[in-house]
């Protein structure tokens, strides 16, 4: 270690050169406290080597220097400590060098382990390049540090070595000199005592003894320091060579490592400068990038400030609007209140409008008539048809294709005529007015008229599994009962109910009904029952939806069906009528109002062949002829306005009868078929019609025909008056005959109520012909009849015919009258004429406790019976001819010379009657619209 330099070191030092600068002999003069202040530990232990050198020079030079060789005890301690100090300090700097070897050790490992470091980061990435050139660095730098202090070691060693050889050169100074004290002694030793003598060798010898041993304990010190040093040298030696090696070895391997390192680094700065070139062109896209991000924002805030600009100016906006909104509400308010006021009288209103339309319809007519005429069917003769013209207004021009020419022709004139080209929806659109009228609280009857095949169910119903644009009248009038219901569903609750009934023989039975109860023949009550319920005991369905009716007809005519079978053809033979009984509820009044939809399917209207005519089918024609008679008669009696409609002949009217007059609503459908072979049942069916709908002239209409029409209805007025006094003579007759039959006591009663019978219908008849004659007869019944005459010339007049008739046959009541009936002979079938009496069989029928004699309805009837007016006719001159039954005479003159088959043919309807007013009324029409067809 090198010698303590520091400051109070220094001083301390500074105290022993002090003490070693002393004059000699001063030694044994210290004071004990000097010398024990100078023995303190650290004192002695900071003082250099030199001076501790020159304390034990000083000492021995002392006690050589004073005579008796003294060495006081004090001094002797300090000798000791001294050497004991230079002791310490040899074996310290022997430690110092062991220690010095195992740090060069411990080194040495650090190198070892940092140079695996270094060969693994010279495997790494120019990161570790780096670290591993600070390794390096630090190594060089360690190494440096390692040669300096291998350089102060050796420095150190040369000092010792001095100092050793010092050390020596006293030790043999201290010799000699104790070797010239020995002398000196010797030479002194004679002088002295012998006592004293003794004690000083003795002293001397003890203390040379010491001397010498502490010679020798320092010889043996210094040699073992010597052994040591060398041996320490020598080890340092080898380990400084070793390490020197070691250290050019790794000098070599760093190198190597280095260039490694340095390869790795150039293809890192190689890497660096990709890297950086990338990183370039990513900072350019980047820059690219922010240049266009940039723009972007500044557009996004350019937009953001627009957008504030504009949320201000809506605030402001928005502001203005709730102002606006609020003045506005507030003007809302007072007209929600005249709203209010409005609502309230919006059912009025609403009732108002309902009664408007329906005056409208009235106006309209509340019976009006279709007809449609059929498309030829594949396997009929396209050429020929019987229908020549049909005008915009109603009128239908129908030819005789066996009579060319005028007199083959003939005019009718309805409602509305629809031609063979005509769709389903077109027809209905003038059927929808009606049904509306259901959910306002009418009655409303739907019928289709016409022969077999006619297309009475292709009109009503449809073909068979018919699309929706084949949808008949049915289906397309239940559909909009319950769209409107469905769309006034706010202010009305309606409920639908459903009945489906069929009258076969005049016998009604339910088509709804599960097991017997479809079998048992239902009643029906004549007067409206105020449930609106004309069969109440035929089962009743609730049904929400068209499907749901649908389904329901589908039963019935399945029902119907099966009856079918047993009873050939009875589909064709039978009336089928569903009920749609509507009751709505007004939500806000509570009020209720009922209305009825009759949708009938009628049995075929054409006439019976003579040959064929036999049991069953007779009986089917009969009932057919009679219920389809009386419905003409009820539908001509209501369209007449008379006081007393005949209901009650049939029990097709009977039941019909809430759908019949009054503000109910009645539609007919005559179906027309076109083919020439249907010629006579066409005609037939069209004069049903036209005796049906003829004198039903609306106000509107009215309003519209000149002046021509005018007279016309005050003419019919005039007549109408006439009837009601030709009403009052046979109520007066009809009295007269009450009074005989009372009187009339014999036990011929059956024939004197015949003969009451017969004179009814004798006075009926004479009333009949009185109003004909008064009117006017129709020229074409008349001629028709006038060519029967011509031809048979001994034919009775009518009116003594049926007085033959009525007594070779009385009238029979029930199932006696029927099958009276049904013997042809007894019919008088084997007259040419027996189709008219089958006509006069139907009426027989009805006329047994029927409400049509002495009626308006029986005058009307009997005048619609050809024969009986005609019989009149030519007993009795017209005697007030009017000015259109002259013109119509006129007008037909032209026809009387036709052929007796066309007087038949026209003849051939059941229900051949019509009034002398329409037969005026026609024949006037028919007149101008033949005009109109020959102009065209
Ligand atoms: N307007 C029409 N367009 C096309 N075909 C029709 C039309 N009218 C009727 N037809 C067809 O004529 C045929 C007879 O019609 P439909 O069965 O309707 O007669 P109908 O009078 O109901 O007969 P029935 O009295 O026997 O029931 C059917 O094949 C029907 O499809």
């Amino acid at each position: 270690m090198s010698e303590p330099s520091t400051p109070p070191t220094h001083h301390v030092g500074h105290k022993f050169h002090e003490v070693f600068q002393l004059k000699q002999g001063r030694y044994y003069d210290l004071p004990a406290a000097k010398i024990s202040e100078m023995m303190k530990s650290n004192s002695l232990d900071n003082a250099p080597t030199q001076s501790l050198l020159s304390v034990v020079n000083g000492i021995l030079e002392e006690s050589i220097e004073r005579k008796n060789g003294e060495i006081p005890q004090r001094v002797a301690c300090l000798l000791r400590k001294v050497v004991q100090e230079i002791e310490r300090r040899i074996s310290t700097q022997a430690e110092h060098i062991r220690n010095q070897n195992n740090l060069i050790k411990a080194r040495e490992e650090k190198y070892q382990s940092r140079i695996r470091v270094l060969e693994t980061l010279a495997n790494g990435t120019p990161d570790e390049t780096q670290i591993v050139m600070n390794q390096l660095q630090l190594l060089k730098t360690e190494k440096h540090k390692i040669e300096e202090r291998s350089k102060v070691g050796e420095e150190d060693m040369v000092k010792l070595t001095k100092e050793k050889e010092k050390s020596d050169k006293i030790i043999s100074d201290l010799t000699q000199e104790l070797e010239t004290i020995k002398r000196t002694y010797e030479d002194q030793f004679p002088q002295m005592d012998t006592k004293t003598k003794e004690y000083q060798i003795e002293k001397l010898e003890y203390q040379i003894e010491k001397l010498a041993k502490e010679k020798e304990k320092s010889d043996k010190i210094i040699s073992e320091l010597k052994q040591e040093l060398e041996t320490t040298k020598r080890t340092y030696g080898d380990q400084f060579q070793q390490m020197d090696t070691k250290a050019k070895e790794y000098q070599i391997e760093l190198e190597e490592k280095l260039k490694d390192a340095e390869s790795v680094l150039a293809e890192s700065q190689r890497r660096i400068q990709e890297l950086e070139t990338d990183s370039e062109s990513n900072f350019q896209n980047w820059n690219q990038k922010e240049h266009v991000f940039q723009s972007f924002v500044d557009l996004q805030m350019q937009s953001v400030q627009e957008l504030r600009s504009s949320s201000n100016s809506i605030k402001k906006e928005v502001k203005v609007s709730q102002k606006r909104w609020f003045e506005e509400l507030n003007s809302f308010g007072q007209q929600l209140k005249v709203l209010t006021d409005a609502v309230e009288n919006y059912h009025a209103v609403l009732a108002e409008n309902r009664r408007l339309y329906n005056e409208v319809q009235e106006l309209k007519g509340n019976i009006r008539v279709y007809c449609r005429i059929r498309p030829f069917l594949p396997g009929e003769n396209r050429k020929q048809s019987t229908i020549d013209y049909i005008g915009e207004n109603g009128e239908l021009l129908v030819v005789n294709p066996s009579k060319p020419g005028k007199d083959g022709q003939r005019m009718f004139k309805f409602n509305k005529v629809f031609g063979s080209t005509a769709t389903q929806e077109q027809v209905f659109l003038d059927t929808r007015p009606l049904v509306r009228s259901v959910l306002d609280g009418y009655n409303v009857c739907i019928f289709a008229y016409g022969q077999t095949g006619s297309g009475k169910t292709y009109t009503m119903t449809g073909p068979e599994s018919a699309t929706e644009k084949e949808w008949g009248v049915n289906y397309r009038a239940l559909n909009d009962l319950f769209q409107i219901s469905l769309s006034r569903r706010d202010t009305y609750l309606y409920e639908v109910g459903v009945q489906m009934v069929e009258i076969y023989n005049e016998q009604v039975r339910d088509l709804l009904g599960h097991g017997s109860s479809q079998k048992k023949t239902l009643g029906v009550l004549t007067t409206s029952q105020p449930n609106g319920l004309a069969v109440p005991d035929a089962s009743m369905l609730p049904v929400k939806a068209t499907s749901d009716v649908l389904d329901l007809m589908q039963i019935g005519h399945g029902n119907r069906a099966v009856s079918a079978t047993t009873l050939n053809e009875r589909s064709s033979r039978s009336h089928s009528i569903l009920t749609v009984h509507v009751r709505g509820t007004d939500l806000k009044t509570g009020t209720t109002l009922r209305g009825s939809l009759h949708l009938v399917d009628l049995a075929g209207s054409e006439r019976v062949d003579r040959s064929e005519v036999t049991g069953d089918r007779l009986k089917e024609a009969q009932h057919i002829n009679k219920s389809l008679s009386a419905l003409g008669d009820v539908i001509f009696a209501l369209s007449q306005k008379t006081a007393h409609v005949p209901y009650r002949n049939s029990k097709l009217t009977q039941v019909l009868q809430s759908s019949l007059g009054g503000h109910a609503k009645t539609l007919m459908f005559v179906q027309i078929n076109p083919d020439t072979g249907s010629f006579s049942e066409s005609l037939s069916t069209l004069k049903f019609a036209e005796r049906v709908s003829g004198v039903e002239l609306g106000a509107a209409k009215s309003q519209k025909e000149g002046k021509d029409i005018r007279d016309l209805m005050e003419q019919v007025a005039s007549l109408k008056d006439t009837i009601a006094r030709k009403d009052e003579e046979i109520e007066q007759l009809q009295q007269t005959k009450d009074i005989r039959s009372k009187h009339s006591n014999s036990p011929l009663k059956h024939s004197s109520s015949t003969n009451s019978v017969v004179g009814q219908e004798r006075m009926s008849s004479v009333g009949r012909a009185m109003a004909a004659n008064k009117v006017g007869a129709d020229h074409e019944n008349w001629s028709e009849h006038s060519g029967e005459v011509s031809e048979s010339g001994s034919h009775q007049s009518a009116d003594d015919r049926r007085q033959q008739k009525e007594h070779s046959h009385p009238k029979l009541s029930g199932e006696a009258a029927e099958q009276s009936s049904a013997d042809p002979e007894l019919l008088g079938f084997g007259d040419a004429d027996s189709e008219e009496r089958l006509s006069d069989i139907s009426d027989g029928g009805l006329s047994m406790g029927t409400e049509t004699d002495g009626s308006i309805g029986s005058l009307v009837e009997y005048n619609l019976f050809p024969e009986q007016a005609k019989s009149s006719e030519t007993t009795k001159a017209p005697k007030t001819p009017t000015r259109v039954a002259a013109k119509a005479t006129s007008s037909r003159t032209a026809q009387v010379p036709a052929s007796r088959t066309r007087s038949r043919d026209m003849l051939k309807s059941p229900s051949l009657k019509k009034s002398t007013s329409q037969v005026a009324i026609s024949s006037s029409r028919t007149s101008k619209v033949v005009g109109k067809a020959q102009v065209k």
